[in-house]
């Protein structure tokens, strides 16, 4: 892509409303701009790494044997009368009439819905067990919306949703997305550690978020230090297995991690001292097993191996894709901006031309460009005829991983200068090298 073509409104001040780094940056980066409270607008740099979060989400649900559908955003009342929620939701959720009068919603999660799909085909236990998600925006109207998309009105969520003949197997079910919630972390550069949590509005009685610790997060969390060094899962990890899955379930949950809800204090206390953490913490995951709460009184049963009809077992699985853009910068970030992950960032490589209009470094520039985007990366390059100090500036802020300087000095010697984002090491080196070591 080149930059003066694209569409990459910087900002050169910081907005004052921002009260976290990663709202700030995100303002400044150009990726967001908020509409109304708790409503913001994907910018092109935004979307393209809310796509890349999403395919790595989309890739470990399917890994993990969840089948893709995608519900619609506004749901009817009558679903949620069936289960009981409509009325003790409360005010986060946004109601509203359509031209019949009748009552709709939009909705905050889709427990309601995925059962009534599930009812409609699903009879017998042969057809078990069956994990279903789609990726989807849902609008809850937080009283406070605030720390950008932290905590917004209208966010993306990926909720999977599983349906087993009994608890045993629903525990399977639990366990293979807790699992897939691991890889998926991990694969976004984050730490994110399971604690035992509060069910809320889900309800159940089995529940774990995934926690980043960051000093900006909304959660208070307590845990062990070795969980920050436990390895995560394989990708050939057998999600057939039941015990083996167990036995990965038991490792990520047999020292302390707790929410400030679940906290117990007495049982913190007797981890040793230089291995306790307790910190601020961003949940960017949050997983149920609540059993037959839904599919009782909505009628969804199979027919069991004995001929007997019975409700299933169900759990649902949230992640939170938009959050996770902003809890990625609160991970990743320095003084001069972002520093994005490799597996997220918007572009790999950021080529920038010191010398716009220059015959040399033009040249140079578009072998470099197409070479790279030939080999399958991509390139967002600066040909904008702006001062060095301002691309370097643009460059540091946006966060690509890698700088590709050609200016007309090195270039007379057949260089170019690579510099790292992250950690900040340069290296000179030829045209050819520099292609080498990035395509
Ligand atoms: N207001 C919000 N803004 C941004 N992300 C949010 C917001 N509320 C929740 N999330 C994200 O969505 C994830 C799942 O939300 S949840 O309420 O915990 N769980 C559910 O809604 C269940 N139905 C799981 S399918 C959270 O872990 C969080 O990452």
């Amino acid at each position: 892509m080149r930059l003066s073509r694209y569409f990459l409104p910087i900002l050169r001040e910081t907005p004052k409303e921002a009260e976290i780094v990663s709202h700030r940056l995100m303002l400044r980066a150009g990726m967001i701009r908020q509409q109304s409270a708790g409503l913001y607008s994907w910018l092109p740099l935004g979307l393209r790494v809310l796509n890349k979060i999403n395919r790595i989400v989309r890739e470990e649900q399917d890994r993990s044997g969840a089948v893709e559908i995608l519900m619609p955003t506004i749901q009817s009342a009558d679903l949620w009368r069936e289960s009981g929620r409509y009325d003790a939701y409360g005010k986060e959720m946004l109601r509203i009439k359509d031209r019949h009068d009748r009552e709709m919603l939009y909705g905050p999660t889709n427990e309601e819905m995925v059962t009534d799909i599930f009812r409609s085909y699903v009879r017998s236990y042969k057809d078990l067990p069956l994990n279903l998600y789609h990726i989807q925006w849902k609008f809850r109207d937080e009283v406070r919306p605030r720390f950008g998309l932290m905590r917004g009105r209208e966010f993306l969520m990926k909720d999977a949703y599983s349906f087993d003949l009994d608890q045993a197997g629903a525990r399977h079910s639990y366990n293979k997305m807790f699992v897939a919630y691991l890889r998926t972390f991990a694969r976004l550069g984050l730490k994110a550690i399971p604690m035992r949590a509060d069910t809320g509005p889900i309800g159940g009685d089995l529940s774990h978020e995934f926690i980043i610790l960051a000093s900006t997060g909304e959660s208070e969390v307590f845990c062990h230090k070795d969980y920050l060094d436990f390895d995560i899962p394989a990708a050939d990890t057998d999600f057939d297995s039941r015990e083996g899955l167990q036995e990965i379930i038991d490792r990520w949950t047999s020292l302390y991690a707790a929410t400030s809800e679940m906290h117990d204090a007495a049982a913190f206390a007797a981890v040793a001292p230089e291995q306790q953490v307790s910190a601020r913490g961003i949940e960017v995951g949050h997983i149920f097993y609540f059993g037959t709460k839904y599919s009782e009184p909505m009628g969804a049963t199979v027919t069991g191996p004995d001929g007997v009809d019975r409700p299933v077992h169900m759990g649902s699985y949230g992640i939170g894709p938009s959050r996770l853009a902003a809890a990625i910068i609160e991970a990743s970030h320095d003084e001069n901006g972002i520093v994005w992950p490799e597996a997220v960032a918007p572009f790999d490589v950021a080529v920038l031309n010191l010398k716009a209009g220059d015959s040399g470094t033009d040249a140079a520039c578009e072998r470099i460009y197409h070479e790279l985007t030939a080999a399958g990366r991509d390139v967002l390059y600066d040909d904008r005829d702006d001062r060095p100090g301002a691309k370097f500036a643009t460059a540091d802020l946006i966060g690509i991983p890698w700088q590709l300087v050609v200016g007309p000095k090195s270039l007379a010697e057949g260089k170019v200068e690579l510099k790292r984002r992250a950690g900040g090491e340069r290296e000179t080196l030829s045209i050819e090298d520099a292609i080498q070591r990035l395509g």
